[in-house]
Order: structure tokens, then sequence, then C-alpha cells
């Protein structure tokens, strides 16, 4: 029998594709609760040392069976899926995709957001090999040149493969993050999908002016990236357009952002509340209003949200750590260390106050605030008493390390310091972590009950663009949350960072770093030793 109506009221869907795994959730809009929810994991296909790439059509296919299985298990729950009023989509970012625009299909594995040796050369390229600063483009596009963003790794993609060149000389290549390509494929693909990203995603670029939300025609140029293969950029909060196949065929697209969807879902409306997700890598967005604030400590500028195409665009400071979650897997896949990442936290707990170790991941350099493409993990303070735990324990200390390096920057930008943290993301369900992030901080760590807060906020942004509020924003209870509040001693705490500091600086100038003002060191290391 078909499921009745109506009985949760009007439903919106969040397709959250990360780096690890995609997932379709749906929330009843009125209680923001999540009625199911179906995960796939996401293989990382590694060609070379360093190179992270994704297949884009099992980033799509995955997309198409979580929608699947999540609206069965709606009808199970005897929920009907029609109930679905407007779907959002929640991304990883600068993962860059190419496809050809007549077959549909990818003229590349999609570059990982957090490949870092493929595109090093590019960004050596792109500052004349030290000739110019790594922040000479900040005050247009707000980042400085990384081989984190999108435009390096579609500079690499046109410089390396034939096909690509050969596509976009055709006026056959489209470019897109992850975003673009579902919403190409999820609205017609070769019959008409439509190639549209949203104003969050294109903050990521590097091509677009952080000013004027529009390409600029200036950054395109240093990069020699042809406008034509670049998307149309929307808000992030109109309809899209609309699914034409699959379940949810006719349901509008209407909610589009990443990280930044996150401090939507935890309600950082305000000028000064942040938020940090710890997923993959972990991102620390703190909101600066309609200010664009410019760092001088490491941190980027990226716009926010803008909830409607003529709603003001809110920007944030960004702290961005490659290296987060994936460490875990790291250590069950490649050490072997741990048999899930779950036991992460029983392991580090049971190694007790002895036996300090300081593991650095830096696997293909550090993102915030160091920039630093020529570091390289370390793990410092070994003696035989060192047990695997320690090195478990090390990892997860080293995500909270790498947040405080962000807050500690963020206070120096903003002028005072954070008083609380807000969390979210796959990896908050560790307790261990959660406890060492508010020691380390010195300021509580408020984790809410309901931690998908990035779909949340990609299936507010939906909603608001159907008009349907998810959540009534106007009589909001507090978020039922957990709070962990430090527990040690500021001396403890501050032992701790400056040993801490010691792993990064032996961390650095492991590899040749021609952009770094450093030019020369490693030689003269050479030479020393
Ligand atoms: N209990 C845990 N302890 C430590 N790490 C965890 C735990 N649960 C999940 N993770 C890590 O969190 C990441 C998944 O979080 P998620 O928010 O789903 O990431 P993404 O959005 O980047 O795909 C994985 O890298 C995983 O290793
Ligand atoms: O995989 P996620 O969801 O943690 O997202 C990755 C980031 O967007 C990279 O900037």
């Amino acid at each position: 029998m078909k499921p009745e109506r109506g009985r949760f009221g009007p439903l919106v869907g969040s397709i959250d594709e990360g780096t690890s795994s995609t997932r379709f959730l749906v929330f009843a809009a009125k209680t923001a609760e999540v009625l199911t929810y179906h995960q796939v994991s996401i293989p990382h296909i590694t060609p070379k040392e360093g190179w992270v790439e994704q297949d884009p059509e099992v980033i799509l296919h995955s997309v198409i069976e979580t929608i699947n299985v999540t609206c069965d298990n709606l009808i199970k729950l005897d929920i009907s899926p029609e109930d679905i009023v407007a779907t959002g989509i929640t991304n990883q970012r600068e993962t860059t995709v190419v496809w050809d625009s007549v077959t549909g299909k990818p003229l590349h594995n999609a570059l990982g957001f957090m490949a870092g040796y493929r595109t090093a050369s590019t960004v050596d390229q792109i500052l004349q090999n030290g000739k110019r600063n790594k922040n000479f483009l900040k005050n247009v596009c707000g980042l400085p040149v990384s081989t984190y963003f999108s435009a390096l790794k579609i500079r690499w993609l046109i410089d390396n493969v034939e096909g690509v060149r050969r596509a976009i000389s055709e006026d056959r290549c489209l470019f897109g993050t992850i975003d673009t390509w579902l919403i190409w494929n999820l609205t017609g693909g070769v019959n008409g999908g439509l190639h549209l990203t949203d104003v969050t995603n294109a903050s990521r670029t590097m091509l677009m002016n952080i000013d004027t939300l529009k390409w600029d025609p200036q950054l395109c140029k240093i990069f020699d990236i042809p406008m034509s293969i670049l998307p149309e950029i929307k808000s992030s909060s109109e309809i899209y357009g609309y699914i034409s196949e699959s379940v949810l065929k006719g349901i509008p697209i209407s909610g589009v952002s990443d990280q930044q969807a996150a401090l939507v879902g935890q309600m950082c409306f305000h000028q000064g509340q942040a938020k940090s997700t710890y997923g993959t890598g972990c991102f620390l967005l703190y909101n600066t209003g309609t200010a664009i604030v410019q760092s001088s400590h490491g941190l980027l500028t990226t716009v926010a949200y803008q909830l409607g195409k003529d709603a003001p665009p809110i920007y944030a400071l960004e702290g961005s750590i490659a290296i987060a979650g994936v460490a875990m897997q790291w250590l069950r896949d490649n050490l072997g260390v741990i048999k899930n990442v779950t036991e992460s936290m029983d392991i580090a707990q049971s190694t007790g106050e002895v036996g300090e170790v300081y593991f650095v991941p830096a696997f293909s350099g550090l993102y915030a605030p160091y920039w630093r493409k020529d570091a390289r993990s370390v793990i410092c303070g070994l003696t035989e008493e060192t047990k695997p735990g320690h090195i478990v324990r090390g990892a997860l200390e080293s995500v909270a390390f790498q947040v405080r390096d962000i807050l500690e920057a963020m206070a120096l930008d903003c002028g005072y310091p954070l008083q609380k943290l807000l969390v979210d993301g796959g990896m908050t369900a560790n307790n261990f972590l959660m406890q060492i992030q508010a020691d380390y901080c010195g300021i509580p760590v408020v984790r809410p009950l309901m931690s998908e807060t990035t779909s949340l906020g990609a299936a507010m942004a939906a909603g608001n663009a159907k008009g349907v509020e998810v959540w009534d924003l106007d009589n909001v209870q507090p978020v039922p949350s957990d709070c962990f509040i430090p527990s040690i001693t500021e001396d403890q705490r501050d032992i701790r960072y400056s040993r801490w500091k010691m792993a990064i600086a032996r961390s650095l100038d492991w590899v040749e770093d021609r952009d770094d003002e450093n030019t020369g060191k490693l030689e003269k290391l050479r030479s020393k030793y």
C-alpha cells in the first residue's frame, strides 16, 4: 500500500557528497529531524604517491544509489517520498572534474582537494619560481596560491591531459566542482543538463572575484583557463533546476554549499560566530558578516553563504586543515594499528598520561595557517615505551592542535579570542578528541546531538528557496548539545602546545619549496649535514 501523504508535513532532502562518503538524508521541515538516510563509501584512487583521485561516475552513482535506498527506507517507514519538496547539495569543495559535454563522460578522474604532490609544480609555475609571493592574488580571490584550490588542478589537467586540451579546442569541455558535476547530471546531463555552481563553491576555485562574486577575467588569464568551461555562478539558495530522472523526478535542487553550509546548520548567522567541521579534513569558519576580512595570519577569506539571489553575501574567515579523519583511515589501512576508526578513541585513551608522542600528519604539506607544501609528516618523541596507542593518540591530538593553531590565527585577525567552539562532522563522535579539543584550546566545545549540521544547512538553504522553512527559525529552541569543558591547567596546555610547535618546525623544509621565502634553505641544510 502507498504511504499516506503529509504525515510529517513537507520533507527536504540533502545530498551530502563528502570526500569519504556520500549520504542522502531526508529532514522533516518543521522539526529538522532526520527521518532516514543512506550512506555509501567512496574509494580514493592513488595512481602515484600523493595523487588523490576519485571516479566522478562512481560519485554520481553513489548519489543515485543513496537517493533510491533512502526513498525505499521512507516507504518502509510509511512515509511518502512524494512529500519531498526540494533537495539541497552539500559537497566536498575544491575537488575538480572536467567532462565532455557531448558524451557526458569525465575526461579524467576527479582531482581530490588534498592532492598536494601533483600540483606542486603548477604552483611554482604560477608563482614564477618564487618571483611572486603566494599571497599575490589574495586581495582579489581571498586565497593564497596553493595546491588546494581548483584553478591549480584545472591548469594541471590542461597541461597534462591531451583529451582535456582537445575538448577545450572543440568547445566540449566543462569544468565543475562536485556540486556542478552532480547538478549537470541530475538535471539531464547530455540532454540539457544545467551547468551551474554556487557562490561558496566558486569562492574555492581561485577564479572568482570575492567582491563582485563573478568569474574574474584577470584571474582566468593568470591561470590561463578559458572562461568558456566555467559554470554559471548562483546564490546558495535558489532553484537551480529540476531532477530529470529517478524517484525524485521533478523535485528542485535549490540549495548548494559545503563546509559553509554547516555555518547555516549550526545557526551561526551572526558576525563573530564560528564552527569547526571534523570530517576527512577539518574546516573552521568564522562569520565576518558582510565584511570581506583579509587575514594577515594564514586564514582564507571565503563566501559563507548567500541565501537568495538578491540577498547580500555573508563572508567568513576559514582555517582549512587537510588531514583530520583521513589520518584515522591511514592508521587503519596503512599501519593496521586500529581495526576501525571508532576504536581510535579507546586505544588513545588507554595510553594514559605517559609517553607523549607528537604526530604532524603533513602527508602532502600543511594547509592553514602554514601553507607549506614543503612540509612532510613527522612523529616525534618516540621512546622504547612507545606503543601503537601513542601514535593513535598523537594523530587525534594533531587535529586538536591544528584547530588551536587556527584559533590563534583567528584571534590575531579578529582582535579577540573565540569564547566557545561549535563542532560537527563524523569525527566529532570521538569523545576523546572532543575533550582534548576543549583542553588544548581552553574553551568549551559544544557538539549538537544531531551532528549532520552540514546536511541540515544545505536542506535549510533548499527549503528557503521553495518557501519551506526547515526548522521554525523564529521559535527555535536551544539546540540540544553535549558540552566538553577544559580540564587541564593553563601550564599543562601551554607545555603541550609548545611541543606541538616544535614538532611543526621539524616537519618543515622537508622537500624543496621554491615559492617559499626560505628558498635555498634546503640547500644550506644539505651542505650542513
Ligand atoms: N569515532 C571516530 N573517531 C575518529 N575518526 C572518526 C570517527 N568516526 C569517523 N571518523 C573519521 O571521520 C571521517 C568521516 O567523517 P565525515 O564527516 O563523514 O567526512 P566527509 O564529509 O569528509 O566524508 C573519516 O575520515 C573517519 O575516519
Ligand atoms: O569531505 P568533506 O565534506 O569534509 O569536505 C572537504 C572540504 O570541502 C574540502 O575543502
